[in-house]
């Protein structure tokens, strides 16, 4: 028996619009993201993302449309013991010890896990005794970040959490949230530039750009519904649903819909890697959007690509 959709789905907006000061910064905004995904939400600077993340926590309303996670608004009691959000400010008290937050967040969350935000921290024993205000702006990431996931969300909002992270930091954060996913079943959705560290982590995508949907869904159909080809640029470009055209010198290369006609043997095919396919995309901004069935509101839950 199929689940109802409430619970295998745990972002749903439909025709969500946001105004900030008077600046629409989200427009017709759709799409549901499935539970037990781990979303990254992309796209240029000023593109809606943290507006987008702070709808779904609960901190702005939508001025237009609806938004719902596990079914609920995200003020709402079951919604808010639901989730975990961290922001890109990160407010953390800073005269308090990272000891002191960490028993405030036991005292505050009947669900706490003190193994889930150990394993997230991840810093010295000395650190625990250290300010807030003392910690570099990475350690302060680590601390909100394991303040977040000693709640034991079911989902996790988290708008920039690799931008002042090391290398090591990033994977170890990546890590982390990977393997939470997997253990608990933890949706995560994240907002990133980071593209080259959240192709191997992101199984889920949303790329917003001026303030609409352009991409969403599985990563993997996203890709495949792509061909990359590279083949000589005084040829003329084969046919298909080109989403960019781009020459450099002799070569042409073309990010095209899938399926493609067979461009014969001077062209390489190859399916796209993740930041290839979002580089062209924001280049190309006339390119037509492409929602998976599962992120497809307009399909009902009955359809057969709306599974958990
Ligand atoms: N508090 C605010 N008051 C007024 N306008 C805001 C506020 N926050 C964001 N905006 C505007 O909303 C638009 C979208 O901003 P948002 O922060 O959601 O984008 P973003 O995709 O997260 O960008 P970035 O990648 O730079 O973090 C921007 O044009 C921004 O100027």
């Amino acid at each position: 028996m199929r689940e109802p959709t409430a619970r295998r789905t745990a972002v749903e907006a439909v025709g969500v619009g946001s105004r900030r000061r008077r600046k629409r910064v989200l427009d017709g905004c759709s799409f549901r993201i499935p539970t037990g995904r781990v979303c990254g939400v992309v796209g240029p600077n000023g593109a809606g993302k943290s507006t987008l993340l702070a709808l779904a926590a609960g901190l702005l309303r939508p001025d237009e449309g609806t938004l719902r996670v596990f079914g609920a608004a995200p003020r709402d009691a079951v919604a808010r013991a639901a989730l975990a959000f961290v922001g890109q400010d990160k407010p953390l008290y800073h005269r308090f010890t990272v000891a002191a937050l960490l028993r405030m967040g036991r005292d505050l969350n009947p669900g706490w896990r003190d193994d889930l935000a150990e394993r997230m921290l991840d810093l010295p024993a000395s650190a625990l005794r250290t300010r807030v205000g003392a910690l570099s702006g990475g350690e302060r990431t680590r601390v909100a970040l394991a303040l977040a996931l000693g709640k034991a969300p079911a989902l996790l909002l988290l708008d920039e959490p690799l931008a002042d992270l090391d290398p090591l930091a990033r994977r170890h954060v990546m890590g982390v949230l990977l393997a939470d996913a997997v253990e608990r079943g933890t949706t995560v959705v994240m907002s990133s530039h980071v593209l080259a560290e959240l192709d191997d982590v992101i199984d889920y995508l949303l790329l917003v750009d001026g303030g609409r949907i352009r991409l969403a869904g599985e990563t993997d159909e996203i890709l495949a519904a792509h061909r990359l080809l590279v083949g000589p640029a005084a040829d003329g470009p084969p046919t298909g649903r080109v989403v960019e055209s781009r020459v450099n010198g002799r070569q042409r290369t073309l990010l095209l819909r899938a399926p493609a006609a067979d461009p014969g043997p001077a062209w390489q095919v190859d399916e796209p890697g993740l930041a290839e396919l979002l580089l062209s995309y924001l280049r190309s901004p006339q390119a037509p959007p492409l929602l998976t069935p599962t992120a497809d509101t307009t399909l009902g839950a009955g359809h057969p690509g709306v599974t958990a």
